[in-house]
């Protein structure tokens, strides 16, 4: 990607199910992101967090408004083009981890680089689980790691094809306070130092002394 990376949210709104059983989960937001920023996106639950990650991260297509990307326009993408963007452009770090229990830690982060057709040698993944400080851990498998080491293999998994944008979702709400902590330290220091841009879907207000700002959501708006 030749510029900065960036992301201007415009006007945008999203509904879920049809007629009277439909709710409306983002109403006409306005929101910029930019390169070098760590974003927390806080608010009760039911308020539209994951829905504004969502259509940002290239995951879900708004009604109506636009997403403009440094990489260009999402919003009115075909599903296949937001998978491309998504394998090419995003990083991923989930609540529950998402890792593949039959696979090792190293196998996982290698499995990651194949599906998006890249391959790195095995010292570059052996240094990416070093730089999350699970240097000797990469023969291990989920089963055989604790919750915080494992959200960390899922952190160096989201970076290792060096995404503009990083999207985390609750990544620290089913660990402890110390393996959270330290979750979110090492996102901020490995993304926003490298000038990427970060935004962190969470409840709890422990993380905000990391972050450059903090969006609050009601009813699906952004209300400061
Ligand atoms: N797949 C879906 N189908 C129907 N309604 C949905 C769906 N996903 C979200 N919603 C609704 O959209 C609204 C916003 O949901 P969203 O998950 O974005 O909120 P949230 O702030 O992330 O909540 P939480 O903190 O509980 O995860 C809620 O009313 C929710 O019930």
């Amino acid at each position: 990607m030749s510029s900065a990376p960036s992301i201007s949210v415009r006007g945008v709104s999203l509904s879920f199910g049809k007629s009277r059983a439909r709710t409306m989960a983002l109403q006409g937001v306005f929101a910029e992101f930019q390169a070098g920023q760590f974003t927390i996106v806080g608010g009760p639950s039911g308020s539209g967090k994951t829905s504004l990650l969502s259509v940002i991260g290239g995951l879900l297509s708004p009604d109506e408004g636009a997403v403009v990307t440094s990489a260009g326009e999402i919003s009115g993408m075909d599903k296949g083009a937001l998978a491309a963007f998504r394998r090419q452009h995003c990083g991923f770090v989930f609540q529950g981890f998402r890792l593949f229990d039959a696979l090792s830690a190293a196998e996982n982060l290698a499995m990651s680089l194949a599906l998006r057709q890249m391959h790195l040698p095995r010292r570059a993944i052996d240094a990416a689980l070093d730089a999350v400080g699970l240097s000797g851990k990469a023969r291990l498998r989920p089963n055989e790691m604790s919750g915080g080491e494992k959200q960390r293999v899922a952190v160096a998994r989201a970076l290792l094809h060096e995404p503009a944008y990083v999207f985390a979702d609750e990544p620290t709400a089913s660990l402890d306070r110390e393996s959270g902590l330290r979750v979110a330290e090492l996102l901020r220091d490995l993304v926003v130092r490298k000038g990427r841009l970060l935004v962190l879907v969470s409840h709890d207000e422990r993380l905000t002394p990391f972050a450059d700002r903090v969006l609050s959501m009601e009813d699906g708006r952004i209300v400061s």
